[in-house]
Parts: C-alpha cells; structure tokens; sequence
C-alpha cells in the first residue's frame, strides 16, 4: 500500500501539535517535516528545535528532509531531535556517501533527494547505501507549487535502479502531490507521496488522504 506523508510545511504553525495528531489519526505514516535554510533553498523555515517540540505528538516516523547547505553539520541535531528519516540533497554534499553512512550510523533511516532537473544517474553508486529516493516534482522552498510532469520518467528510472540491486529503496515523491498526480506518481513506481497543501488545506484531512493513497 502507497504511504502518505503529509508536509507540514501547510500546516497551521499556530497549531502545529493539533494538526499532527489530526493527519496521525487520520491514516499518515509518516509526517513530513521541511527544513529549509535561505541558502539551498529560497527559504527558511524549521530547525531542530521545532523537531523536538513535534515528537512528543506523535508515534509516527519523523520524515525529516534537509532543504540545507552542508547537511553533515547538523546530521546529529536533527537525529537527537527525534528524525527517524533524514533526507540530503545530492546536490548539496559534496561526499553523499560519506553523509548517506553517517546518517545510517547514527541509527536512523537514510534518504536522498534529486531536484527536478538532476539526473538519476547521479544516485546510481549510492543507492544501495540509501533506505530512500525522494524525487522532487517541484523546485524546493515552497508548497502550493504546480507538480513537474518530466520528472514522472525519473521515477520509473529509479524504480528500475533498485530493482537491479535488488534492494528495498522507498521511493517518496514530493511537489504538487494531489489525487490526480498521485497517480501518476503510484503507476510509475512511487510508494511513499509528500502532500502538504492537498491534505492541509482540506477540511477532511482524512478523506484527503484516503484520496492520494489511491
Ligand atoms: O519540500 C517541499 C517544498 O520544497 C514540499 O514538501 C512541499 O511542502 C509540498 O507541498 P505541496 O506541493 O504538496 O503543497
């Protein structure tokens, strides 16, 4: 069955603990949470602290995706904060083997993450290391964008990746994620789809996610 993650980057922040108990009982698996930096990404938004205050809520896994320069600086923040996914861009480690193991050694899953406009082949030698592909169908830095149509062959390009080795990679899509395109993203091979707007700005989260998980 396809997981859902919602971002709670469209989440009401003045009631950030209600509205993750709300989608926890309304059937997520994961909750997603975007740390973004003003560097990496046009935008700031959450930092460790914020992680912390968050896990207390709940007993679903931390899905935490770093939007951040330099991620090996805080691998260990975020992973005392509770992540239990923790999320690197390819595009911003210079050594994404040496980042992938130090987040596996601190005993937490590891994922990385290609923008729209970055080859697969770029994951090719790591993704036997990874517990994860998240494959962006938006530039990151903010939610309420429009899904990327071309990067749907990227997804079908990784599911056959991991076949090859072998090896159970979660593939997430994340980016203008609504019913409509969660199927797009299911048919070509994705099982685990980030929703933020698609689920936050529905009055029935429930049904919402009852709807993206197809
Ligand atoms: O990482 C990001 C944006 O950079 C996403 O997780 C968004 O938060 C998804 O929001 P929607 O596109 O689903 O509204």
């Amino acid at each position: 069955m396809t997981k859902i993650s919602p971002s709670i980057l469209s989440a009401d922040f003045a009631s950030l603990k209600e509205d993750i108990i709300e989608v926890d009982k309304g059937g997520a698996d994961y909750i997603h949470i975007d740390v973004m930096d003003g560097h990496f990404v046009p935008n700031i938004t959450i930092g460790p602290m914020i992680v912390e205050a968050v896990r207390p809520h709940t007993d679903l896994p931390l899905d935490v995706h770093l939007m951040i320069a330099d991620p090996d600086k805080y691998v260990d923040d975020f992973v005392k904060a509770g992540a239990d996914i923790l999320s690197v861009h390819a595009e911003a480690c210079t050594h994404l083997h040496r980042t992938i193991h130090a987040i596996k050694e601190k005993g937490v899953k590891a994922g990385v993450v290609l923008n729209p406009a970055t080859p697969v082949e770029v994951i090719k030698h790591v993704v036997e290391d990874v517990d994860l592909v998240l494959l962006m169908t938006v530039n990151p830095g903010f939610g309420g964008q429009s899904f990327i149509h071309s990067v749907l062959p990227k997804i079908r390009e990784v599911r056959k990746m991991t076949e090859q080795v072998d090896h159970s990679v979660e593939i997430e899509v994340d980016g203008g994620v609504n019913k409509e395109t969660a199927r797009l993203c299911r048919e070509a091979g994705a099982n685990v789809l980030v929703a933020g707007s698609a689920i936050y700005k529905e009055e029935d989260r429930k049904a919402a996610i009852a709807a993206i998980r197809g």
